[in-house]
């Protein structure tokens, strides 16, 4: 009845085929087709190799049973439809109604709704639980002002989490096509998901809880690596700062203001008519010295790169490109030309790995006169006049050395682009960690880029928007990711800015950004009072850049989210499960943003345990609601008991002074826990050991502070010697001992 392999178990029925692959004890894939084809994988899946776990597989009357350690699948042999099973026997996730199904236009899957939230599915506007919902994935340039019922954006991610009281479950689509996922909006008893072309070639993903899942996802689509650090300090953008001499003004205004910076970025005017790889010879006369004035400043510069290529024999990127086959063609196998942002272009090939390459030498001299990043935008990729927004749907791309039809390669272009972008940089620049910035991606992006979530507007609705957005980002794989602070497109004024830089410290990526003709977006250019308020918080960022390194370090290890749903850290808490507006920075901080005008207060929902304001050390007892002062220059942040949170003195930028310590602040608790990391923060020599590894936790009983600070590794030894530890909230400490040793309150530290 089934064909077992030293990989699958094939089952075959009525002209459907389906392959099962069990990947981990806990992972599934799941391929269902109606003709004799090979399974495809996209470029989202970073895994070849798998520890294959022992299973076993009973043949029974009606199904095929296959157990793990985990989980038992069940395969009805006579619909080939599928459920997945705990070790009890419980049902997790089941097929509805035969499961898969293939017609002219689509392959679909059916599942029956027996979930209470779906959260993930990336870049999408809305809640952050996205049950009943119908969503589709079709990168798009939306420029149109951004809604609840917005459907389409400029990233796609086929990934979703889907959870109820019971059971934890990811199900990741490994399908390019324009895909459709309807999660309860049609039927209350079924929900499905599919595309318009390709397989049906998913991933079950099970876990104990959302972070599990998290993590296992990530062990298939890949985890970020670790950034430079100065891509976690603030960031300054405008379209366009121009000329040369403007942006030297801007970076000195704000070392002149005491505002912490790490880098300045260059939107399409610095390009000479908007040819990439090109510099404005009127407009930025000298950019070498500019670069190298930036550089004595400390700062870093980011360029935007279009793929979009101007049509134009004497400009020599379009020369070589075609002269070496290397756009993308029409269904006629002719150089398509689109029409882009501003004029017409042509694409690269990015599926075709000779043309990443010749794309990725592009940026050397760029990178040697000293660019530091780049950002690639208009890579959905968008043209201008067409109905879909993009090119045509049967251009031709080619991979492998087989054509690909751009309705396939539509929604992994950029995928492709800033891996060319990325490996580019790491054959420039080989001990040097790269920083790609993307607008559209596939699932596995956090492999290449960070990204930011497009043209949004200055709208108190935008700041909101981008809690719920950054967060399933992050569920969906992508923990690097920020929205333009202060709204792209419209006016800014005082209140909104300063609201939004308070809640945008505390997003993974933080990049002020504005569009052409809106007023000034530089954090002075509202008054005093939010330039006040603007250095008070970015300089908090700057404080806490050591926490916000640890978190980044763990993304890199297990794919958590930076910015936290509270359900993730809180699941057990239904009260958390739908709660879209605060946020987790990490485990340590709950943020809770003001989004609306004239407020100076706001409902905030605390989980279980006792926490701290962090600004007045007022305790509060948990799983409560609470009406908390939030004037305007304040952010509701609270401090879990036990919580520990690394901080450092703040600088103009990163790397400015040599770190001489770091604070840990112990909040009042019984017991706290938190791993440190260090390495130098710009090389890959971390890789062969070159970096430290803390485990630092505490114990607090009757008045004894009990604090543990272990090596866990020590390969680094140019980091921050001195740990100074500072009690907050604890009223009664009578003795403490780091290690063993009995220390005073008042010179309470260790020397490494
Ligand atoms: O490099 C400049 C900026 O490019 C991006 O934003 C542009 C966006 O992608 C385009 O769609 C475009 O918007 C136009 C819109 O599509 C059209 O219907 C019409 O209403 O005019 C609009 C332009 O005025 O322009 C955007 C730039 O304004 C990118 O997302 C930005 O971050 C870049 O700064």
């Amino acid at each position: 009845m089934y064909q077992k392999t030293s990989e699958k178990i094939v089952v075959r029925n009525e002209g459907k085929k389906l392959e099962l692959r069990v990947l981990g004890d806990k992972i599934i894939n799941v391929f269902v087709s109606n003709k004799e084809e090979k399974r495809k994988d996209t470029i989202a899946i970073e895994r070849k190799e798998y520890d294959i776990p022992e299973f076993s597989i009973s043949d029974e009357l009606e199904s095929i049973l296959i157990e793990t350690n985990s989980l038992k699948v069940k395969i009805n042999k006579n619909d080939l439809s599928v459920s997945f099973l705990d070790k009890n026997g419980n049902i997790i996730n089941e097929d509805y109604n035969g499961g898969a199904k293939f017609n002219e236009t689509d392959v679909r899957c059916y599942k029956k709704l027996r979930e209470d939230h779906f959260y993930g599915f990336g870049e999408k506007a809305g809640y952050l639980d996205k049950k009943g919902e119908r969503l589709e994935m079709w990168n798009t340039d939306e420029f149109m002002t951004h809604n609840q019922t917005t459907k389409l954006l400029y990233e796609s991610y086929t990934f979703f989490i889907g959870m109820n009281d019971y059971h934890t479950y990811g199900i990741f689509l490994d399908n390019s096509f324009r895909s459709f996922f309807d999660m309860g909006q049609e039927s209350q008893e079924y929900y499905f998901f599919g595309a318009y072309g390709g397989q049906m070639n998913y991933y079950f993903i099970y876990g104990e809880d959302i972070k599990e899942v998290v993590e296992n996802y990530t062990y298939l689509t890949g985890r970020i690596s670790l950034p430079p650090l100065w891509v976690l300090g603030n960031q300054q953008s405008r379209y366009s700062y121009t000329p040369q001499e403007r942006v030297l003004e801007v970076a000195k205004t704000f070392r002149e203001k005491d505002i912490p910076c790490d880098v300045i970025y260059l939107d399409i005017d610095y390009m000479e008519g908007y040819r990439v790889f090109t510099w404005n010879k009127e407009t930025f006369k000298n950019h070498k010295e500019m670069l190298k004035q930036l550089k004595e400043k400390g700062f870093k510069v980011v360029t935007i790169v279009d793929p979009g290529v101007k049509r134009d024999y004497d400009y020599h990127v379009y020369r070589e490109g075609i002269e070496k086959g290397y756009f993308v063609k029409d269904k006629y196998g002719i150089t398509y030309v689109g029409k882009v942002w501003p004029g017409e272009a042509c694409f690269p090939d990015f599926l075709q790995e000779e043309v990443r390459y010749w794309w990725g030498e592009k940026h050397r001299e760029f990178i040697n006169d000293g660019i530091d990043g780049i950002w690639n935008d208009m890579n959905e990729p968008a043209v201008f006049e067409t109905p879909t927004k993009t090119m045509p749907e049967d251009n031709i791309h080619i991979l492998d050395g087989e054509k690909v039809l751009h309705k396939e390669a539509h929604n992994v272009y950029a995928n492709y682009m800033a891996m060319a972008t990325r490996d580019g940089f790491l054959r420039i620049r080989p001990n040097e960690r790269p920083f790609v910035l993307t607008r559209a991606a596939f699932s596995g992006i956090q492999r290449y880029a960070a990204m930011w979530t497009g043209d949004n507007r200055s709208l108190y609705e935008h700041l909101l928007m981008m809690m719920p957005m950054i967060m399933n980002i992050g569920l969906s794989g992508q923990p690097f990711a920020g929205a333009d602070v202060g709204g792209f497109e419209g006016d800014c004024h005082e209140e909104l800015f300063i609201r939004w830089i308070e809640a945008a410290v505390f997003t993974p990526f933080l990049r002020v950004h504005s569009a052409i003709g809106t007023k000034d977006q530089e954090p002075w250019s509202f008054g005093k009072r939010a330039e006040d308020i603007s250095r008070k918080y970015i300089k908090m960022r700057y404080e806490l850049l050591p926490y916000l390194y640890d978190l980044f370090y763990i993304a890199s290890q297990k794919g958590y989210p930076i910015m936290r749903p509270l359900v993730f850290e809180y699941q057990k808490d239904e009260n958390t499960h739908k709660i879209y507006d605060e946020f987790m920075f990490g485990e340590g901080l709950l943020v809770a943003p003001v989004y609306f005008p004239s407020k100076e207060r706001r409902e905030v929902y605390l989980p279980e345990g006792i926490w701290y304001d962090y600004w007045t050390g007022k305790g509060f007892k948990g799983k409560n609601y609470y009406l908390v002062d939030a004037p305007i220059e304040v952010i509701p942040l609270f401090v879990k008991e036990g919580g520990i949170l690394l901080k450092q003195q703040p600088q103009s930028f990163i790397g400015e002074k040599k770190l001489e310590e770091l604070t840990v602040e112990i909040y009042k608790g019984k017991e706290g826990h938190y791993l440190h990391y260090e390495d130098d923060g710009k090389s890959f020599d971390y890789t062969k050991g070159v970096y430290n590894l803390f485990d630092i936790s505490f114990c607090y009983k009757e008045g004894r502070m009990d604090i543990k600070f272990d090596k866990i590794h020590f390969g680094y030894d140019k980091g921050v010697k001195k740990y100074k530890f500072i009690f907050k909230n604890f009223d009664d400490i009578k003795e403490i001992k780091i290690n063993g040793e009995k220390v005073e309150k008042e010179s309470c530290e260790i020397e490494l």
